[in-house]
């Protein structure tokens, strides 16, 4: 078994986006990232503060605007609407989960798709569904440059997607179709899921259920990736892979912490900088 190490695969992604934006600077360019936080969400607090930190270290200009619980849709909209219209943000991103009383399909609409830096925007979904990305979901995408920096070659290969979420699974599964591999999306509903998961060359789990796929689930050598990120009663964070035992069986395997979660957040700048690096085009 061999580790991938999202932690130390992002640092390096770090130092060079750090480059391109010296570069950018240059010709006179400061890309700027705006992001929004609605409510107190423990978790959602940590990731806007690590975007914000790590978006000011690359050299980027950022904004984080923290607005209450119980805002109104109007006034988010509002807001959103603002940074649209303002020439030095060339990403916004509204950070999720959003309060109940706040329709997210509303709020993603309402973002200008050109600055639509976590691409989920229904514009920037169709055009990856057509195979003519602008803006690529962090989490897939860093995912993608992971299997690039392991030599994981996916033509032909059986990849396995568990999970259909509109911000990984789906999007990760048209971005291994479009590298040539032969996808199969899984999810709680479905039946067998062990039979499938077994055949996998590539396994990318995404269900929010923790230490849910076992050494018995997974073929001999495989590449697994774990987007999980389940709390126990400690604290502690697991996957949705049973890291310790899977370990023994798969080829590649991410951890969790340290694996697909600080990919994610590195490649919201990457996407950043070159939505601000189209404005010279
Ligand atoms: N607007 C968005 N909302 C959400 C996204 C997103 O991409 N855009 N993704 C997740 C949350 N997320 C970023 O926003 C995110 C989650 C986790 C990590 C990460 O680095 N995880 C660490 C562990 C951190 C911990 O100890 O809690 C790891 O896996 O090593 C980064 C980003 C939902 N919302
Ligand atoms: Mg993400």
């Amino acid at each position: 078994m061999k580790l991938i190490d999202g932690k130390a695969l992002a640092a390096k992604m770090q130092d060079e986006l750090k480059n391109k934006v010296d570069a950018l600077q240059a010709a006179g360019l400061i890309p700027g990232l705006a992001v929004i936080l609605v409510g107190e969400d423990p978790a959602s607090q940590i990731y806007v503060r690590n975007k914000a930190r790590q978006a000011t270290a690359i050299g980027l200009n950022s904004s984080v605007v923290r607005l209450p619980e119980d805002v109104s849709e109007e006034e988010l909209l509002g807001l959103i609407e603002q940074y649209n219209q303002a020439e030095q943000w060339h990403g916004i991103l509204v950070q999720l989960p959003l309060p109940a009383h706040i329709s997210e399909e509303k709020v993603l609409l309402a973002i200008d798709p050109e600055k639509d830096v976590d691409g989920f925007h229904p514009m920037n979904m169709g055009r990856l569904w057509s195979g003519n990305p602008l803006m690529i979901p962090s989490t897939p995408a860093g995912i993608m440059e992971m299997f690039r920096a392991y030599d994981v070659d996916l033509a032909g290969k059986k990849a396995v997607v568990v999970g259909r979420s509109n911000i990984v699974g789906k999007p990760m599964a048209q971005l291994l179709m479009m590298a040539d591999a032969t996808v199969t999306i899984a999810h709680s509903r479905t039946q067998n899921l062990q039979e499938l998961t077994k055949q996998a060359d590539i396994l990318v789990v995404a269900i929010g259920k923790d230490r849910f796929i076992k050494a018995a689930d997974v073929k001999e050598g495989a590449v697994v990736i774990d987007v999980g990120m389940n709390r126990d009663e400690e604290g502690k964070l697991h996957g949705d892979v049973d890291f310790d035992e899977v370990k023994n069986v798969a080829g590649l395997i991410t951890p969790v912490p340290g694996g697909v979660g600080p990919m994610t957040i590195t490649m919201l700048m990457e996407q950043t900088v070159r939505a601000a690096a189209r404005k010279l085009d």
